[in-house]
């Protein structure tokens, strides 16, 4: 008997549990299939485990920072290796139980196993066949690892191997210069590992703005030696791992590859679709709507490569769920693009990329070596520069800063809701803040603007019989 439903999700990663979630709202005939290991790439072995390890890192650090201010005379502490590492997996486990809980309460609208395409609607797993109305393919990525590589054994760590490490390496290479070499470089160097990391151009986690990336290439080296503009070569040696380096050769006891990663669809059998396929083994898809051609089937999360952050793989599992199930309806617009990678400083970039911006694009800037804040915290380094257009409508911005996650959302935000800079500084700055840099930088682009301004950067009176006019003006703490 040929089985048949109303909607097949291929991964049960972000992409593809936020569109069942989207799905189920509309629809109880879904079938979720994934092979395992299940719990999500962001909880299991991304965001979260790579974020507790940083977090950790940073204290041991900011310790340290105690002796070097001179402000203890106790010998800051040592980190216990064994432990630390338990502890990004007693975390992590607990991230990612959510996910694998929402799977195994599915009962039989899940099935285990890595199907493969016959033809555009029907898939073939374990001599069954299985036809849908849609189907969307979100099985994700994995590191990539050059063959050669491969030779180093136990020896070569990825990201889907480090959080699994018993105790911490003395040394380590992390090559790749991304956003996981960046955030686990620093980690391991504030752990106590002596961390070199190389990368094959000077850029540091994704920035085209040059400025800002010489700046966090100049902070983030103060935690590691960085080494930039050539590719690696690498050979197994006893017990270790040599890289070599231009002319130069290092000694290692692993080497962590954090050089891209590609999407997990060598079982898939994509030619079904009877689409060409591109370099990058998969079809053309529409960028709104997701969809291969005019096929049933639609690719959400990082294989396809649009957007590979998590609270974009989200959104795309919400847009191919909404149009799997109402393919003619309207498309749905995608949110101001932001990234953040959580070292420190931290490095964010929002809005249009520097090297899209229009050729007349207004640029402000603010150096944090010397903004309030950032000293009182310890973190004096880095730059902002924020982009508008030439009527002051704010486009985007880079930064390697203290704070950048909440200095970013709110240039976000601003740029979502298609702001410009006199609105943006007619709003509160309290003292002493992160965010006094970005009004800076926002004045910079102000100053450039033909407009003379009229008046002080206040918004005018509004109507006085608005009922939240006095929550608007509520004064700070401690007013009763
Ligand atoms: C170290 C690291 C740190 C990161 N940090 C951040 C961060 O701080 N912030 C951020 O926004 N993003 C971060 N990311 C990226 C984030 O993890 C991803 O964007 C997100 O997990 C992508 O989700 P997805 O649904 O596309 O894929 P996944 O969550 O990988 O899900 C894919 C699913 O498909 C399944 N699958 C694989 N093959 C098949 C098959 N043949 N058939 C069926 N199912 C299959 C897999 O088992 C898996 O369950 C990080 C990533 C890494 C590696
Ligand atoms: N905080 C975050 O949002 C966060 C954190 C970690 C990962 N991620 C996501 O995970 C994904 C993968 O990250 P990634 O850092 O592995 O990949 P990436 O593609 O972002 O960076 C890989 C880097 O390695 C370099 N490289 C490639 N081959 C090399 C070689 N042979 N020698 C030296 N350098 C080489 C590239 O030039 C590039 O700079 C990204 O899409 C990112 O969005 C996000």
């Amino acid at each position: 008997m040929s089985e048949h439903h109303r909607l097949i999700i291929l991964g049960a990663g972000t992409a593809g549990l936020v569109a069942y979630k989207e799905a189920a709202r509309h629809s109880k005939d879904i079938l979720l299939i994934d092979p395992g290991p299940l719990g999500t790439t962001c909880a299991r072995v991304g965001c979260m485990p790579s974020k507790v390890l940083l977090q950790v890192a940073k204290e041991f650090h900011s310790g340290r920072r105690l002796t070097e201010r001179k402000l203890t005379r106790d010998a800051s502490p040592a980190p216990d290796g064994p432990a630390v590492m338990q502890h990004v997996r007693t975390l992590r486990d607990g991230f990612a139980s959510g996910a694998i809980k929402m799977v195994e309460k599915l009962g039989d609208r899940y099935l285990k196993g890595r199907p493969r395409f016959v033809s555009p609607d029907t898939l073939e797993i374990d001599g069954r066949q299985i036809s849908a109305d849609a189907i969307i393919v979100a099985t994700g990525t994995r590191p990539v690892v050059p063959e050669p590589w491969q030779a180093l054994g136990e020896r070569l760590i990825t990201s889907d191997t480090i959080f699994d490490l018993e105790t911490l390496p003395q040394r380590m290479a992390v090559v790749g210069l991304g956003a996981i070499g960046a955030e686990l470089g620093q980690a391991l160097a504030w752990l106590g590992v002596e961390v070199q990391a190389f990368g094959r151009s000077e850029r540091l986690a994704g920035l085209d703005d040059d400025p800002v990336n010489e700046a966090a290439l100049e902070a983030i080296g103060q935690s590691m030696t960085l080494h930039t503009g050539h590719d690696v070569e690498v050979e197994a040696a006893d017990n270790g791992v040599t890289v070599n380096f231009g002319e130069q050769r290092f000694e290692f006891d692993a080497l962590l590859a954090a050089v891209g990663r590609r999407p997990n669809i060598e079982d898939l059998n994509l030619a079904a679709l009877g689409l060409p396929l591109q370099d990058n083994g998969l079809p053309e898809i529409d960028p709104q709507r997701l969809r291969a051609g005019d096929t049933p089937v639609y690719f959400a999360g990082d294989l396809n490569g649009i957007r590979p952050l998590m609270h974009e793989a989200a959104d795309e599992g919400r847009i191919v769920a909404h149009h799997a199930l109402h393919p003619d309806a309207d498309c749905l617009q995608r949110r101001t693009a932001l990234g953040i990678v959580f070292t420190e400083p931290q490095i964010a970039q929002v809005g249009m990329p520097f090297s899209e911006l229009p050729d007349d694009a207004l640029i402000g800037k603010a150096d944090f070596s010397d903004q309030g804040r950032a000293v009182i915290l310890d973190q004096n380094h880095g730059l902002l520069r924020v982009y508008s257009d030439t009527e002051g409508r704010l486009l985007g911005a880079q930064m390697a800063i203290p704070g950048a996650e909440h200095i970013a959302h709110e240039l976000a935000w601003l740029i979502q809701q298609n702001l410009d800079v006199d609105t943006a500084l007619q709003l509160p700055y309290y003292h002493p803040v992160l965010e006094e840099g970005l009004r800076s930088a926002l004045q910079g682009i102000r100053r450039q603007l033909e407009a003379s301004r009229q008046r002080p950067d206040l918004p005018l009176c509004g109507d006085e019989d608005d009922p939240l006019a006095g929550a608007r003006l509520t004064a700070g703490p401690g007013d009763e």
